[in-house]
């Protein structure tokens, strides 16, 4: 399978790294001071599955071309244009394009740009992240890629999907028929992570260990879980046990990507994810006020980010 990553970051990195060792025949579609990290360097994973340094072939946008069979779709959604602009000489007919963003609102833009049936629905489960020096980091052995045909089908190319990722050392490659569930299910899970560790500034543990933490977790997870169904997603039971456990347990170090780029004083997708759930609360006629608080509070950290007011590291 050819495969054509659009970034080499955590995302791009991690599991463009493992597909190649797969097998898979991939490039990374990069701007130049990433592809001069990886001309130096390789493409170097830290992994509790294995490290590996890779040799990886690189593209600028200027010299993308058709001939791809997937396109891995993984920058942060504030890059969504950018993004979109460079992998479009890319993709031809045959191109699947699969992006691992988190949120919902991309898809909709993806299949204006590309066109319905190019556009495959997908979520990552993971925990990984990207060091100033270009090594790529899996932070614990969450390793899940899903995807899916937005019509539920199991088609030809998310089995060969499948197939490969099978073949891959830490990861977990799924082709599931109901992507768009579990789309909303992964983002009733990361907006409530990504609400309470980013208005709080702490992890689940350090929230459950705090007094009304977990009260307050449980009702923003009840709410997400609110919104969701009022979109024709309901929350299994066993997620929601699976979630109220983890968001009490005292003991738990879970954090989000959100809250790692705050804390690194980067760009956040504020609008992408909390914006999101904040107006789709507000159609659905959820409680919104801690939506609210949580995008308004990313939104003055842009601010002040913008302003280069933020605390010396
Ligand atoms: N990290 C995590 O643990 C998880 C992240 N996610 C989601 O996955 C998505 C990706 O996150 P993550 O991998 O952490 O992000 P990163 O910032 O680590 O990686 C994104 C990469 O995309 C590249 N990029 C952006 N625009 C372009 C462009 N036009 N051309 C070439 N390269 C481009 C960036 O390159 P450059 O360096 O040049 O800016 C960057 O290296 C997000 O939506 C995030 O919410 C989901 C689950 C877990
Ligand atoms: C849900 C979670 C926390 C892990 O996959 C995530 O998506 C993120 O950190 O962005």
């Amino acid at each position: 399978m050819r495969i054509l990553v659009l970034g080499a970051g955590a995302l791009g990195g991690y599991f463009g790294g493992r597909l190649q060792q797969a097998g898979a025949e991939v490039a990374y579609l990069v701007r130049p001071r990433r592809r001069a990290q990886l001309a130096r360097d390789g493409l170097v994973l830290e992994s509790p599955f294995g490290h590996a340094r890779l040799p990886a072939r690189t593209l600028l946008a200027e010299e993308a071309a058709p001939g791809w069979d997937l396109v891995l779709l993984t920058c942060k959604a504030y890059d969504l244009g950018d993004a979109i602009a460079a992998i479009r000489p890319a993709v031809d007919a045959r191109t699947a394009i699969l992006p691992v963003l988190n949120g919902l609102s991309h898809i909709d833009r993806l299949k204006t740009e590309f066109g319905a049936g190019a556009v495959l629905g997908g979520l990552a489960k993971i925990q990984a992240t990207m060091a100033a020096d270009g090594t790529v980091r899996q932070l614990n052995d969450w390793r899940w890629l899903t995807f899916g045909e937005l019509d539920g089908s199991m088609s030809p190319r998310v089995a060969a999907l499948a197939a490969l990722g099978a073949k891959a050392e830490g990861m977990v490659a799924t082709a599931v028929p109901d992507i768009l569930q579990r789309m909303w299910e992964k983002l009733t899970h990361l907006g409530t992570s990504a609400i309470g560790t980013v208005l709080l500034r702490a992890n689940t543990g350090e929230i459950a260990r705090s007094p009304g933490g977990v009260a307050f977790m449980h009702r923003v997870l009840e709410r997400n879980a609110a919104i969701a169904a009022a979109k024709g997603h309901p929350m299994p039971d066993s997620f929601m046990a699976e979630f109220r456990a983890l968001f009490a347990d005292p003991k738990g170090g879970y954090a989000t990507s959100m809250l790692r780029d705050l804390e690194a004083g980067g760009r956040i997708e504020a609008d992408h994810i909390l914006g999101f759930l904040l107006q789709a609360a507000r159609e659905a006629g959820v409680p919104e006020e801690i939506h609210e608080a949580a995008f308004l509070h990313a939104k003055a950290y842009e601010q002040r980010r913008e302003a280069g007011r933020l605390p010396r590291g």
